[in-house]
């Protein structure tokens, strides 16, 4: 894998946090990115939008180091994913993780706040996201909602410079999905790099600054929120800009 180094020009927009060109990976027969490009800068809300199985959970593991592309270039801060310049800078939300299990909320997020260096207050980040009301209750017998939000507190709670959210607020009811709308857009408003996942073009609209379409592992639309929504809503422009899911060969 090639990783492309700094060449700031002081242009606007602000440097990439994350810049990948033309990446491909496949799994044996399977193609799940096919020469995707995209840019995410600081301070901002990059939305990467897609049909199931388009490749954006692939994108987001290959941003942190867990895939390793087949081609292409992909940098984060100039560095390689995964590398030790790298990790301490990124926060990740996984869709789905079974890995706490038997640990509390706020035992797990005061372990997590003590491998950084500056960590976020765990008791603020735990008032901001609603977490004290479950705060010591083991994980597995959290709803999947409550879940959803331990997962973006230890995404959070290191203060990382870029931030991967895979779905941030599947199965949340709408007040905490408004917490996490309001969370999101203060870290970015602190400067972070935030690249979010999702199928819900209402989230989309109100919270992204940047819009990715991806459709079967190549980005087939990019722009601001107000670019592509110029003639029509999101939810049609994705339409326009997508295929339907393929079946199984
Ligand atoms: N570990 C893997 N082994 C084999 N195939 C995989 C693997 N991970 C992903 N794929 C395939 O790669 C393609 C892209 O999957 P990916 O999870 O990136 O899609 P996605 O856009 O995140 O989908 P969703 O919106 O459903 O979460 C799919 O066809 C998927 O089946």
């Amino acid at each position: 894998m090639l990783h492309h180094g700094w060449r700031y020009s002081g242009d606007v927009p602000p440097p990439s946090v994350v810049s990948a060109r033309d990446l491909r990976v496949a799994f044996g027969s399977r193609t799940a990115l096919d020469g995707m490009s995209l840019e995410v800068h600081p301070g901002r809300v990059t939305s990467l939008l897609g049909p199931n199985g388009a490749g954006k959970t692939t994108f987001i593991r290959c941003c942190t180091g867990l895939v390793e592309p087949d081609a292409g270039t992909l940098a984060l801060f100039g560095h390689a994913p995964g590398s030790a310049q790298v990790l301490p800078r990124v926060g990740l939300m996984p869709q789905q993780t079974g890995a706490w299990s038997q640990i509390a909320p706020r035992q797990l997020l005061t372990y997590l706040s003590k491998l950084y260096a500056d960590p976020l207050p765990t008791d603020s980040l735990m008032t901001a996201l609603g977490i004290h009301a479950f705060a010591s209750t083991p994980y597995r017998r959290l709803s999947g909602g409550q879940q959803q939000l331990v997962n973006l507190a230890g995404a959070l709670i290191g203060r990382p410079d870029v931030v991967f959210l895979d779905e941030p607020t599947a199965g949340l009811d709408v007040r905490m999905k408004r917490s996490v709308w309001d969370l999101v857009g203060r870290v970015r408003d602190a400067g972070v790099a935030v690249l979010l996942t999702t199928h819900d073009m209402h989230e989309a609209e109100n919270l992204a600054d940047d819009v990715h379409i991806i459709d079967r592992g190549r980005i087939t639309l990019q722009g601001t929120v107000k670019e592509l929504t110029r003639n029509g809503d999101l939810e049609s422009v994705f339409l326009a800009h997508t295929s339907p899911a393929e079946a199984d060969a």
